[in-house]
């Protein structure tokens, strides 16, 4: 046998002999011992529990919020095709919908509101409208499940003519400030209706500390969390999403406001932006492809909850891979959202809540 074959399978406990017993195919202590006591790593924690002591921070269904699309069509349950196993929920389908996951140990989830028959304008009208499915979603849950914590998305997109985040001006251009006041009505308003937790994803300059004014002065400021998609960046992986919310551009990108992919000077400014304008959580958004970012947001504001949402391309990559045969689904999630928790997050928005909550269970 070799050196480190004997690490990992120890001769003694292999054989279930006694431990002063020395049966002769032992090779001479003097060949074990050349190996150093310094160099002695995986052999110290042979054991599956051992093994999961080396997590600084274990998993807890409360780490786990789940992204919920929210239509308009009060009875509507219907499939999402390029995000498998997510719907599109009516109010009135929350009740059996959510219900067996909060049995289950759901501790939070963030809602998105997919207007399918308002007319949407270039200001996103519809976004704050009391009739409208993310207000009533609130409302309906506060009541159906009052432990549930109830975060909204907040983004004009979904309700904008132009399908942008932001409010233009007649030249085309990205007016942030009249963004920034419309994004902390809209705030304000779920806010209002009952939301715990409020997320800005538009990523307009000043968005954080509009939002935070408007609170304190609409009387919401000790009652309503404010979560900052602090590092959104301009991923290929929001397709799923756009696709089940209705809310890809009419024309261009994001890239004028959401960071790019190599931008982790931006990046890091935007988190220490956002913790000065008044943010209460962090979000670093998407999650796999930018661990160094989470591990960055973890040191640059080392007082705050950090949170990273891996989002639905990220989701359906995996899927996508799992089906492909590439991976076990479950395993592959697990080793996801591990590397999260690893980077420095203590929350996570994933597709993958309702799956946690069973196997958290195991
Ligand atoms: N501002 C809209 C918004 N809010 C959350 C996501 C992405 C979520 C996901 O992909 O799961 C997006 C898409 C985008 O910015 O284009
Ligand atoms: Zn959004
Ligand atoms: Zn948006």
């Amino acid at each position: 046998m070799t050196r480190v074959a004997r690490l990992i399978f120890p001769k003694r406990l292999d054989r279930k002999t006694p431990s002063h017993f020395s049966p002769s195919p032992l090779p001479a202590v003097t060949e074990i011992s050349s190996m150093d006591i310094s160099s002695v790593l995986q052999g110290g924690y042979q054991h599956p529990l051992s093994r999961s002591w080396q997590a600084r921070r274990h998993l807890t269904k409360g780490m786990f919020m789940y992204p919920i699309f929210i239509t308009d069509e009060p009875d509507a349950s219907v499939d999402i095709p390029s995000l498998p196993g997510q719907r599109r929920w009516g109010v009135n389908k929350l009740e059996e919908f959510l219900g067996p996951l909060v049995q289950k140990g759901l501790k939070s989830v963030i809602l998105f509101g997919v207007p399918l028959k308002c007319t949407k304008d270039d200001r996103g009208t519809p976004a704050d409208d009391p009739e409208g499915p993310v207000i009533q979603a609130i409302r309906k849950l506060r009541t159906l499940f009052p432990a549930l914590y109830i975060a909204c998305d907040v983004c004009l997109c979904e309700y904008t003519s132009h399908g942008h985040c932001g409010v233009f001006r007649v030249d085309g251009s990205i007016d942030p400030e009249p963004s920034a006041g419309r994004i902390a009505e809209v705030a304000l308003a779920y806010a209002r209706a009952g939301a715990h937790c409020v997320a800005p994803s538009d990523m307009m300059d000043g968005r954080v500390k509009a939002i935070k004014r408007a609170l304190i002065d609409g009387g919401y400021g000790n009652q309503c969390t404010l979560m900052s998609y602090a590092a959104k960046f301009a991923s290929s992986l929001y397709g799923p999403f756009r696709d089940a919310a209705g809310s890809a551009p009419a024309f261009g990108d994001r890239k004028c406001y959401q960071l790019p992919p190599q931008a982790k000077g931006l990046a890091r400014r935007a988190i220490l932006r956002d913790v000065g304008e008044g943010a209460d959580i962090i979000m670093v958004k998407p999650a796999m492809p930018y661990l160094d970012i989470i591990q960055d947001a973890a040191q640059l504001a080392p007082n705050h909850p950090l949170a990273c949402y891996q989002v639905s391309g990220e989701y359906a990559m995996i899927v996508a891979g799992a089906r492909a045969g590439v991976y076990d689904l479950r395993t592959m999630a697990y080793e996801s959202v591990e590397s999260f928790i690893r980077a420095g997050c203590g929350l996570i928005l994933t597709y993958f809540t309702p799956q946690f909550l069973d196997w958290l269970d195991e």
